[in-house]
């Protein structure tokens, strides 16, 4: 990009220069630098001004009509583009790239150059102020190759280039949405055939990230392999092992995102590690957001499990407990290697104390690290690593005295990489106070450097030779006022009143040279006091220049060592999750989980960790409650039904949950557990329950159920809550039947199945793994009193108006709906569930084709009143129209 101006008619050279400019960045706000604000215009000015609220102004004209503009002071700069990047904006930042003065050289009129030295995203962020301190930042790019006509494989590279990590992963066409939704990308570039694919387009209206299509002609597979060698300096990709098509080309299109954003600067990453295919338990995007992993389903981290569990204390460890969570292994190794670090460390507490009082004390030295890297750093970034490496040190001293488990001491012995040299070397260098930015100076520390020290020592004396220089002629014009001050206009410059300075115009002082006559006073300056001030001037430029130098030589020091750094964050983040685990575990007597290959899922005890910690909170009690899906060939299925309110909910997702924390390698929240690995976690709850996921239609519930009966394994577990309820009672009915058939005798899978539709008990007598669980009620004085305790059995009933009483409803209803339950009953009884399950047909009973659906129970020919009941779809009804029909209904019931 030039600075030539167009050839524009009407516009000024550096409008010219503008629109240039923005021509080639058309996506994005361009901010203009000029001087200490970057300046908006034409629309961008208008999108700013009203996004950030800042007054829209007017500079000039174009093409006869007032240019727009908007500016945002250079200090302030991060806020405004944090809440721009946040409201889905792109920015580019255009800085000068010469000085006044060479632009002169070419021509009096010219323009300053100005290039865009960075294209601002939400997925290549590395500011502070820019970040959130616990999240990992993600840009994730895709590729993809064919595995067969009809299947396609996906290639994920995900890369936060905050902290430098990059990681590659290849998964099957069904399993792309689990994995986008595992990484939680804040952007995602992709080729446009990709993305213009109408089977995926759901997947991109639908993620919160940005998504950036590029041309397919600039991904061919021969550029992105030769965008990985440049990057990591590698003549073959064969050292960092074998990369699938997909998984290269995926790696290709991040790469190629980086150059374009970062525009020339080379972004340090770490080498690319590959996740094995089924290393991670998959979880897809609907049961993270019903388990409430790491948001509730409003979207907030507070009452997520995440938040429930962390008790980490450095930004860093945040970050990986949040990417463990994301991800639990499969692996009974590692899973076990995590869990041994836990208890060790759950066992020795004062030893956790120690670490976690070290790591507290350890800045975030993996996004210090990354701003070192791309130039983008200041000196506290340099003191982060300074004090980080420090404890990096004290903390494997600390370790070194100890008999560790292997997952510690693979972590103690990454500490160790520590290079003590630099550590001494920057705590030498940098002073106590840091300026935030370079160009402030000020860093080095006195002693450190003996020409910075002596140039100092220049500008020091100098004011003190001015203050001589004073006294001196002071008492030559035997002016006792006379000072010699200084601004930005004159510079330094002598001051008397107005009657010496007659004097000295008249001979007073033959080297004073007259510059202003004030109201009261005359200012002068001096050859001597000239001399002084480009001296004083040259020792304070010598200085930042010098404290520069220093700061470039210790970053290029950082830089050479940027592996081995960025191997120790890593290594101290693990520690402060393993310590964060077992302070858990200590704090709310968790225990170790034993997990193996079998199709085991003994919990005894279990707890819900955010329903306990409320309830807590409230100084009420949790009732533990056991759960045994076990089974040798296949899971069992547990029909879990009970009143309102009684907490099925809250039974089958802290199971779910005690899989995912024990997976992570955290101690789980029971008196034990023992788990068969588990593949795939589904978690779903019935329409009804949804509306907070904002589409709670019936369809959806469908879709997403359709999935899990499609792939849920021998291996998989399985929590489906109140499915069926978002339709009419039968048609409900029938599918939750169907599907429970379907998850017992195709599937196999460990499940429970908490159902309003108690007529389901009565399979438990024809499919062997399924039991019958209820949560126990008392009654007292016809209130009911829920006791939260899962016992075998069918609840009797489903105590629905007691909870509406309870709620608050008024009495007369309450009483009214007791005698329409009452008129409905008695009707029903002529229809036991024990016949209708009779009359089915058992889905295993059928031959291995699909059966088909069983069908709908029919009313007897001579029941008017059923058939009325069931002709009526009480989700379709108004409340007007359901009273009538209860009306209708009770008038034909009295006609006998
Ligand atoms: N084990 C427990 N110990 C103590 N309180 C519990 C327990 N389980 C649930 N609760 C309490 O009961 C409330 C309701 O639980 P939950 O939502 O799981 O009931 P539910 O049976 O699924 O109800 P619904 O059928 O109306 O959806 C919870 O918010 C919690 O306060």
């Amino acid at each position: 990009m030039t600075s030539s101006p167009l050839d524009i008619p009407g516009a000024t050279p550096m409008m010219a220069q503008y629109i240039e400019i923005k021509a080639a960045n058309p996506d994005c706000l361009l901010f203009y630098r000029m001087g200490d604000f970057y300046e908006l215009f034409f629309e961008d000015a208008e999108i700013a001004s009203r996004a950030l609220g800042i007054v829209l102004t007017k500079r000039g004209k174009h093409g006869g009509a007032d240019i727009p503009m908007c500016g945002v002071p250079l200090e302030r700069a991060d806020d405004y583009l944090h809440r721009l990047i946040a409201l889905g904006h792109r920015v580019a930042v255009c800085q000068q790239t010469e000085d006044a003065a060479e632009a002169k050289k070419r021509g009096p009129k010219s323009v300053v150059r100005r290039e865009v030295i960075r294209l601002v995203t939400p997925g290549t962020l590395t500011e502070d102020r820019l970040l959130d301190p616990t999240r990992a930042n993600l840009l994730l790019a895709i590729g993809r190759r064919k595995v067969s006509d009809t299947r396609d494989a996906y290639g994920l590279a995900a890369l936060d280039i905050s902290t430098g990590r990059f990681s590659l992963s290849e998964v099957e066409g069904s399993e792309l949405a689990a994995a986008i939704a595992r990484h939680e990308p804040r952007e995602i570039v992709l080729s446009e055939v990709i993305h213009a694919d109408p089977g995926l387009a759901k997947l991109w209206r639908e993620t919160k990230a940005a998504v950036v299509p590029l041309a397919q002609g600039e991904l061919e597979p021969a550029s992105a392999e030769r965008r990985i060698r440049e990057q990591f300096g590698v003549k073959t990709l064969d050292g960092f092992g074998h990369f699938s098509r997909a998984e290269i080309a995926a790696a290709g299109a991040a790469l190629l995102y980086l150059e374009r954003t970062q525009l020339g600067t080379r972004v340090p990453l770490s080498a690319p590690s590959r996740e094995a295919t089924g290393a991670t338990l998959a979880i897809d995007a609907a049961t993270r957001a019903n388990l409430e992993l790491t948001r509730t389903l409003s979207g907030e981290r507070k009452g997520s499990l995440l938040d429930a569990i962390d008790r980490t204390v450095s930004a860093g460890g945040a970050r990986l407990l949040a990417e463990h969570l994301a991800g639990p292994l499969t692996d009974l190794t590692k899973i076990g290697r995590r869990h041994d670090a836990v208890a060790f460390l759950a066992q020795d507490g004062a030893l956790r104390v120690q670490l976690r009082d070290a790591l507290h004390a350890a800045p975030d030295i993996a996004r210090a690290l990354s701003r070192i890297g791309l130039n983008r750093a200041g000196p506290r970034d340099l003191a982060a690593l300074r004090d980080g490496l420090a404890a990096a040190a004290t903390i494997s001293e600390r370790l070194s005295c100890e008999d560790l488990p292997d997952g510690l001491a693979r972590l103690a012995r990454r500490l160790d990489k520590a290079d003590r040299a630099l550590t001494e070397e920057l705590a030498a260098a940098l002073s106590d106070d840091l300026p935030l930015n370079r160009r402030d100076g000020g860093f080095v520390r006195a002693g450190y450097h003996a020409e910075i020290d002596e140039a100092r020592l220049l500008g020091q004396d100098s004011r003190k030779v001015i203050a001589a220089l004073q006294a001196r002629y002071a008492e030559a014009t035997g002016c006792r006022t006379l000072r010699i001050k200084h601004n930005n206009v004159l510079g330094y410059y002598i001051e008397v009143p107005q009657a010496v300075g007659e004097a000295c115009l008249k001979g007073l002082m033959q080297d004073f040279v007259h510059r202003q006559t004030m109201v009261d006073a005359m200012r002068f300056t001096s050859v001597e006091l000239g001399e002084l001030e480009s001296k004083i001037a040259g020792a304070s430029d010598r200085v930042l220049a010098l404290e520069s130098a220093v700061f470039d030589a210790l970053s290029a020091r950082v830089s050479e060592g940027a592996e081995a750094i960025a191997d120790i964050a890593e290594a101290l983040s693990g520690l402060d999750v393993a310590a964060s685990h077992a302070e858990l575990a200590v704090e709310l007597a968790w225990t170790r989980p034993v997990i193996d290959e079998s199709l085991a899922f003994e919990v005894k005890g279990g707890r819900h960790p955010v329903v306990e910690a409320a309830l807590t909170k409230a100084g009420e009690a949790f009732i533990a409650n056991a759960c045994d899906l076990s089974g040798d060939e296949a899971g069992r299925i547990r029909l879990v039904t009970g009143p309102n309110m009684g907490g099925k909910s809250t039974f089958l997702r802290q199971n779910a949950l005690i899989a995912v924390l024990a997976q992570m390698g955290a101690f789980v929240p029971a008196a034990s557990a023992r788990l068969g690995v588990v593949d795939r976690l589904f978690s779903r709850v019935g329409a009804a329950d949804d509306l907070a996921r904002g589409h709670s239609t019936f369809m959806v519930e469908m879709v997403e159920t359709a999935a899990i009966l499609n792939q849920a394994t021998r291996r998989s577990l399985v929590v489906l809550d109140e499915i069926g309820r978002g339709t009419a009672t039968f048609d409900g009915l029938s599918i939750a039947w169907a599907c429970l058939e379907h998850l017992h005798e195709k599937n196999g899978c460990r499940a429970l199945f908490a159902t309003h539709f108690h007529e389901l008990t009565a399979l438990s007598q024809r499919l062997p793994r399924l039991d019958n669980a209820t949560l126990k009620v008392a009654e007292d004085r016809g209130d009911v009193v829920f006791l939260h305790e899962v016992v075998p059995g069918v609840a009797e009933r489903s105590y629905g108006l007691q909870v509406a009483r309870l709620a608050g409803l008024p009495p007369s209803v309450v009483a009214r709906a007791g005698a329409i339950l009452k008129g409905l009953e008695s009707s029903e009884r002529e229809r036991p569930a024990r016949r209708k399950i009779d009359d089915l047909p058992l889905f295993a009973s059928l031959a291995a084709a699909p059966p088909p659906p069983p069908e709908p129970v029919k009313p007897e020919p001579d029941d008017r009143l059923g058939r009325l009941i069931d002709d009526l779809d009480p989700d379709a009804l108004t409340p007007r129209e359901a009273l009538d029909a209860l009306y209708r209904l009770k008038k034909e019931r009295a006609a006998g």
